[in-house]
């Protein structure tokens, strides 16, 4: 199911009709549902619950409760899927995607960076942020055109208007090296960037690290239906597991904690019944391998492609059975924002994720997972069977 395809003909079987909401996309909808930013703003923020509750950060004390920092990171990605939805609503037009102008996603991908900083500085002035984006583009002349409007939609969002230094620095925050002492966080403004300008799914991802460790993780998917069984029903779904506490979903922009409920990876027993989901890009995973590692394990339907980490979500909540990532090149190195989130909400649901080796993967060395290859998720269930299958099909190559 790629991007070039219109939705309608991109399935050709019940299974493949039930599943093109999820990788494909429905422009229609993703633009009614997304917000105005001029009906919001981030003075309306309302950490709710437990936000007054103290935080361990010693985590050797095993006492840790994070109900602040959940409750905060919840507000921040919530915020940022909104700068998103607005940013798609008013600047994704037919004209920019025929000229594949991928401006738009920039626009967002600074905004939203910036907005979720501002957050967690506010909140937790004291920790550091591995985020995906710096300033670099926005600098001088040459990005003057940028800047503005960056500067301009995060001024929407906020109580004083920003000036320009400051939104440079708020995105900047980004910067730190990561490694395995302390707490920091780590924030993808936007994943899936090409589902983002297709309509498709996309992904605000946060989470925070403790001691090498990711303790809390939250995914935005403003594309994603909030029941898979109905294709046109809502969408927005907000994904967010705390270490010990499960894994939850509730509406991106609906009712609060009261909305939350546990999601279970799936409890498929035998691979010959699974689904598997895969990037769009055949850039970022090997769809020629996961045809081999399928075929090993008696998977008749087909792959299930969409950007993001949707693909954790949709593992984390019994969509799908197996998430495959596949290296296409040796070289390549995960950077640990693309998987910090969906990594707890896996676990946390019952799934398990390593890399192709059965790696647990490494949080701790610094901003890439530079230890591990390629990802791997699955339900406990089918998981040493997969990684079996992996490891035969790719032949120690990794
Ligand atoms: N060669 C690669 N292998 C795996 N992932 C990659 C590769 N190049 C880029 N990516 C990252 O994959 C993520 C999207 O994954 P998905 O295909 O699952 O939607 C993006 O964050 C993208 O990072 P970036 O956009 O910074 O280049
Ligand atoms: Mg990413
Ligand atoms: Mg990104
Ligand atoms: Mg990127």
């Amino acid at each position: 199911m790629t991007g070039n395809l219109p939705a309608a003909m991109r399935c050709c079987t019940a299974t493949f009709q039930r599943w093109a909401v999820l990788s494909g996309g429905n422009r229609a909808v993703s633009r009614a549902s997304g917000s105005s930013l001029a009906c919001f703003s981030w003075k309306h923020i309302n950490i709710d619950t437990d936000s007054n509750q103290s935080t361990f950060r010693t985590y050797s004390t095993q006492l840790a409760y994070f109900g602040k920092e959940r409750a905060v990171a919840i507000e921040a990605v919530e915020c940022a899927s909104r700068v998103c939805q607005a940013v798609f609503k008013r600047l994704v037009t037919e004209e920019t995607l025929t000229k594949k102008d991928k401006s738009p996603v920039t626009v967002a991908d600074f905004g939203a960076q910036a907005v979720v900083n501002l957050i967690l500085e506010k909140h937790f002035p004291d920790d550091p942020v591995v985020g995906e984006e710096d300033s670099k583009d926005l600098q001088g002349e040459e990005g003057r055109v940028l800047r503005e409007k960056v500067v301009d939609l995060v001024n929407t969002v906020t109580e004083q208007p920003l000036s320009s230094d400051e939104i440079l620095r708020l995105i900047d925050r980004g910067q730190y090296a990561g490694g395995p002492k302390g707490s920091h966080w780590t924030l993808d403004p936007i994943d899936g960037t090409k589902g983002f300008l297709r309509g498709e799914q996309f992904a605000v991802c946060l989470a925070l690290i403790v001691d090498g460790k990711v303790r809390v993780g939250v995914l935005g998917c403003p594309n994603l239906p909030y029941e898979l069984d109905k294709p046109d029903g809502e969408r927005g779904v907000l994904m967010v597991a705390v270490e010990g506490q499960g894994a939850f979903q509730r509406r991106l922009h609906g009712g609060g904690r009261a909305d939350e409920v546990p999601i279970h990876a799936s409890k498929v027993a035998d691979t010959k019944d699974a689904t598997f989901c895969e990037s769009v890009e055949a850039a970022h995973t090997s769809h020629g391998d996961s045809a081999n590692i399928a075929k090993l394990l008696n998977i008749t339907r087909p792959s299930v492609r969409m950007d993001s980490q949707c693909k954790y979500a949709a593992v984390a909540r019994g969509d799908a059975d197996i998430y495959l990532r596949l290296p296409q090149k040796a070289a390549y190195e995960e950077k640990i924002w693309d998987h910090a989130a969906g990594n707890i909400i896996i676990h946390e649901s019952g799934g398990r994720v390593t890399d192709v080796n059965g790696k647990p993967l490494d949080f701790s060395i610094g901003r890439t997972l530079s230890a591990n290859k390629g990802v791997i998720a699955a339900n406990a269930n089918i998981f040493d069977t997969v990684i079996d299958a992996v490891q035969t099909t790719l032949a120690g190559k990794f």
